[in-house]
């Protein structure tokens, strides 16, 4: 099921502070911010060449990463988001499973565009995992 790791994401509590850090003080390639308020987010991926870390701020009220910021005020490691061929097909077989898909269980629109979904962290072992279909 699983294919390449597509991005690491990082929740912030100052997006343009991360991006100062990654551009100016780690010498990364950092993208323009992307604003995505059906998600509650605001996005900057940084390519790394082997795959990319996503920095996430909070975008508006009632955003799903508050409450994980609340917990961790400096920020910190968010959620793996992996490829998958069919994520429909993924999400069925996880279902199966007895695992969680977050949300009403029907992929978004991800920052790339392409569907995603969400598996609850305490399926697996207290990661969040994201799913996005290649
Ligand atoms: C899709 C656009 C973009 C992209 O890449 O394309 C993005 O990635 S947007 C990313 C932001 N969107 C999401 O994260 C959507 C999925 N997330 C959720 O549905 C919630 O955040 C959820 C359910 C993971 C947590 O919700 P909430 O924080 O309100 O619930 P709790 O505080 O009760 O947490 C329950 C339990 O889970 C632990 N938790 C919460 N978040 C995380 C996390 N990121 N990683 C690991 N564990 C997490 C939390 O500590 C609670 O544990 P407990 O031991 O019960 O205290
Ligand atoms: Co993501």
């Amino acid at each position: 099921m699983l294919g390449r790791l597509n991005h690491v994401a990082l929740a912030v509590p100052d997006l343009t502070a991360a991006v100062a850090a990654y551009r100016n003080t780690l010498g990364a390639h950092v993208a323009e911010p992307l604003a995505l308020p059906e998600h509650g987010v605001t996005v900057v991926f940084v390519d790394v060449g082997n795959t990319k870390i996503e920095l996430l701020e909070p975008l508006g009220e009632g955003s799903p990463i508050a409450a994980f910021l609340e917990k961790s005020p400096s920020g910190g490691m968010h959620h793996l988001c992996y490829e998958v061929e069919d994520i429909l097909a993924a999400r069925d077989q996880l279902k199966a499973a007895g695992a969680r898909v977050l949300g009403d269980g029907n992929p978004k629109l991800g920052a790339h565009g392409k569907p995603v979904l969400f598996l609850h962290p305490k399926d697996f072992f207290g990661t969040l995992i994201e799913l996005e279909q290649s």
